[in-house]
Order: structure tokens, then C-alpha cells, then sequence
């Protein structure tokens, strides 16, 4: 090594784990770059809450996914129980799991049947009723069947989480560059032979020179770098309900309430009192023909779709139909990059030297945020754990004949993947200063 030290490209969920894990290792020298001043209103991860949950023990007779999923969520679920920096952000007030149609139902029952933990079975509307304080889900829950985990999971304040492990990192020295020009990474620099990474040049024209460079831009990862179609840049529709504070004081200390073919809801934050709605469907794609081949391209909008809408109203008519007519106050679009089988993809490029790639967080990417530092340094220093490593690793075959249009085995909407480019009609909801 030089005294370059370490570029990571994106300072979201990810790029901050990273930028965190390697200062606290020690590392002297590392610098972020991030298209928008921090926190990026399109990061994903920069947003009230995300749902959190504990994981049965890795085993190791488990099947390589169960493997994955266990070990990794042990990792972060250590460090949000008993890491300073990570405890005060997690709250587990229990989820519960639940569809409507019989293929979203069936999804349910192999989480029930795969968790450790004591779950109760919710069949009837009296019976998700009960899960939460009186008047709070008064709905008519018209076919919904599930499961109700009252403890071992629940939700993490999500913004808290990304400002803390920020202000950490910056304590410690890491220096985060960002803003449209200065941090925007137009192109990573390559070694005249096309076979090493410099660093990165950002939109101001600078070049920022790196012994090691570690690619962590979310969904806008796959403008930078060829993946061989290993990521798909996915997108899901958020709202914000806002709450009086006085009837926030009656929605606390909530179960998440998941529906998998519905969408879900978490209870109001501290601060504004909004409760967090996102309608579930398999997600929307942005079609753009580039180089002769269709790719989905991310795009940033505080808006949804208006059948994103409609689909929270039916949402919240059948289990808060007190709040169906209610304005939101806020929406946006919101990205994350899916690799095939939904595993992360966090590896040393095998062509070019000197890349290491953290993407491809598949929707789980911030329960799990905190392991995901903890990987990245692993990699660096060439001691990760060598079951995961395999499982992580950069794996283009997987995706020679990817389907852009696969499900992924979520649910919800027509029960298919949808095309930004064929929506006409956006909603007109007033910002509320992010
Ligand atoms: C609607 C929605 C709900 C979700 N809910 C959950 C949940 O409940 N639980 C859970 O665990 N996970 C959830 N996820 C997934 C999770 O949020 C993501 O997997 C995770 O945040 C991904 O982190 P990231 O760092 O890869 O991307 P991001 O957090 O999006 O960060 C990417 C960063 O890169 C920056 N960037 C982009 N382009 C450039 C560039 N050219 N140059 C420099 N910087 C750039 C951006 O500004 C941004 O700061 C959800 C995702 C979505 C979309």
C-alpha cells in the first residue's frame, strides 16, 4: 500500500458501515464520496424506520441460505443489541407476517415453519386486533391469515442509525466529500491496461486517487460498473401518515405490521409523529435502452405513483380504515439493487485489481447495515469467513440468463414486476423539508 489509502464510492447505509468498521479497525487513511450532501435523500437507507429481526443460530448443517441469512443477521443483531452506537436505534416491539392470497400465504407458512422463535397464529380480525392497543387496528382484515412474533424483532430508527454511524466515522477521522459536484463519481479510474482501479473521478472533474476502492453506491452502482447483469436496480413506494401528538401517544410501542402481498406500517416516529406506510408489490423497474440493451436506470422522485397510493388506501382500509381519507405528507421512490438470489454481492472484483464491491442489499440491506462493515473490512484484510465468502462472492454466471421481470418470490399488486415508463399519473403530495 501507498499512502493513497481507502475511497469508498456512496456514503448511505452501506458506505457508512464500511467507512465506520474501517476506521474503528485503525485505518488511517479512507475518504467517502456521496452525490448529495449528507444524508443523500436517495439513500435508501436515509428514512424513518426499517424493519429489524432476529435470526435463529447459524448452524453449521444449515443449508448455505439459511447459513447466510443466520450468520449475518446474527452479526448486525449483536451489534444493535450491545454496540453503543447501534443499541438506542433498535426497538423490538415484534412483527407480525401476514397475507391475503393463497401463494403470499403459502410464503407465510415457510417462515413459520423455518423460525425458532414462539410465534401466535392470526386467523381472524379479532385476533390481529388484538395484537395492538385498543382502536388501533379497528379493520375488517378481510382475508387475512398470519403470524404474530411478539418480541425477537420490530424495527430500527433508521436516519438515527446512518447519522450516528456518520458522525463516528467522522469523529474518527474518515473524510466524507459530497454534493452534486464535488462527490458525484462520474467514472472509477482505470490503469492504462484496464486492469486495476486508480480511484474514482468525480462530476467536478477531480480525480481522487485510492490504493483500494470500494464501490457501495446503492442501486446507482450499476451505471458504474459493469456487473454482467448480477444487479437489477429495483424500486418500492413509500408514504408518510402524519399523526397528531396526540394520537401518536396511543400508536406506540407497535408490532410491525407486515403484509406480504398488502405492504406495511410502523408505528409514528418521535419527532414529527408519522407512521411509515410502503404498499408491497414485486417493485418497479425504469426500462432505458443503453447500448443496444434495455437496463433499469434509478431515477429520484418525492412522489409515487397513484396506484401506489391506491394501494396503501386499501391497505390501511382493511386494517386502519380511521386513516384511509387521511393526506399523506410526504413520498418517494426508493431503490435498492437485487442480485439474483437476493444474497449480497460484496467481493474483490476478479479482473480489476484493487475493487471491492459492497452491493446488492435486495431489500434486507439495513437490518443487516452493521455486518456489513464488519465484511467489508474482513475482505480487505482477506479473513472473511469462508462459507460466506463463497456466498458473497462475484458470481456473473449466476446471472447470464437473468429474467429483468422475475418476481423474486415477492408478492403483492398485479403480482408482477411494473415499468416506471408506463406510469401516467403521480401523486402531488408537499414535501416536508427531508
Ligand atoms: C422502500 C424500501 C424499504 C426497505 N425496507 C427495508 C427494511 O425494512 N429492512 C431492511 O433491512 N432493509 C430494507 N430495505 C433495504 C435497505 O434499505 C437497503 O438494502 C440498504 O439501505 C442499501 O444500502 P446501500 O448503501 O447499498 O444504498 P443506499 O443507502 O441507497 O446508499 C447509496 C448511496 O450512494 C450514493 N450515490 C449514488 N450514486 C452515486 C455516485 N455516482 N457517486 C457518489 N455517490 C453516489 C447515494 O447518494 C447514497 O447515499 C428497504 C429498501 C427500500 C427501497
Amino acid at each position: 500500500m501507498t499512502d493513497k489509502g481507502i475511497l469508498i464510492i456512496g456514503g448511505g447505509t452501506w458506505g457508512c458501515s464500511v467507512a465506520l468498521e474501517l476506521a474503528r479497525r485503525g485505518f488511517g487513511k479512507v475518504k467517502v464520496l456521496d452525490a448529495s450532501p449528507f444524508p443523500s435523500p436517495i439513500a435508501a437507507g436515509n428514512d424513518l424506520n426499517k424493519i429489524a429481526e432476529e435470526s435463529n443460530e447459524p448452524r453449521d448443517d444449515d443449508v448455505n441460505d439459511d447459513y447466510f441469512w443466520n450468520k449475518i443477521n446474527q452479526m448486525a443483531m449483536h451489534a444493535w443489541k450491545h454496540d453503543s452506537l447501534f443499541k438506542p436505534f433498535y426497538h423490538p416491539t415484534g412483527f407480525i407476517m401476514a397475507a391475503c392470497g393463497d401463494d403470499a400465504y403459502e410464503h407465510c407458512l415457510k417462515y413459520a415453519k423455518g423460525e425458532h422463535a414462539k410465534l401466535s397464529p392470526l386467523q381472524t380480525a379479532e385476533e390481529f386486533r388484538s395484537t395492538m392497543p385498543k382502536g388501533v387496528l379497528t379493520g375488517s382484515f378481510p382475508g387475512w391469515r398470519g403470524f404474530w412474533k411478539d418480541g425477537g424483532a420490530g424495527w430500527v430508527f433508521a436516519r438515527g442509525a446512518l447519522k450516528a454511524m456518520h458522525a463516528e466515522a467522522v469523529e474518527l477521522g474518515v473524510e466524507f466529500v459530497c454534493g452534486p459536484s464535488q462527490g458525484k463519481v462520474e467514472s472509477l479510474l482505470c490503469s492504462a491496461a484496464n486492469d486495476a482501479v486508480l480511484g474514482a473521478r468525480t462530476a467536478d472533474g477531480q480525480k481522487h486517487l485510492a490504493d483500494r476502492t470500494i464501490l457501495a453506491a446503492g442501486a446507482n452502482s450499476d451505471l458504474l460498473l459493469d456487473f454482467r447483469k448480477q444487479l437489477r436496480p429495483t424500486a418500492w413506494t413509500l408514504a408518510h401518515l402524519p399523526l397528531s401528538a396526540a394520537e401518536a401517544e396511543v400508536y406506540q410501542k407497535l408490532p410491525v405490521l407486515y403484509g406480504v402481498d398488502r405492504g406495511f406500517f410502523i408505528e409514528p416516529d418521535q419527532e414529527k409523529h408519522e407512521i411509515k406506510l410502503v404498499d408491497e408489490h414485486p417493485g418497479y423497474l425504469h426500462m432505458v435502452p443503453i447500448d443496444g440493451r434495455l437496463r433499469s436506470v434509478p431515477f429520484a422522485r418525492e412522489q409515487i405513483p397513484k396506484e401506489a397510493e391506491a394501494r396503501m388506501r386499501r391497505f390501511l382500509r382493511e386494517t386502519m380504515p380511521q386513516f384511509e381519507d387521511r393526506e399523506f405528507s410526504f413520498a418517494r421512490i426508493c431503490w435498492d439493487a437485487d442480485t439474483v438470489d437476493r444474497k449480497f454481492l460484496i467481493d474483490v472484483h476478479p479482473e480489476l485489481a484493487n475493487l471491492v464491491v459492497a452491493v446488492g442489499g435486495s431489500g434486507n440491506g439495513f437490518m443487516t447495515s452493521p455486518a456489513i462493515g464488519v465484511l467489508v473490512a474482513d475482505t480487505l484484510q482477506g479473513k472473511m469467513d469462508a462459507r460466506l465468502k463463497r456466498m458473497l462472492r462475484w458470481r456473473p454466471e449466476s446471472a447470464e440468463d437473468r429474467d429483468w421481470w422475475d418476481t423474486q418470490d415477492r408478492f403483492g399488486a398485479e403480482g408482477r414486476l411494473m415499468d416506471f415508463q408506463n406510469v401516467q399519473d403521480w401523486t402531488e403530495i408537499g414535501a416536508t423539508g427531508y
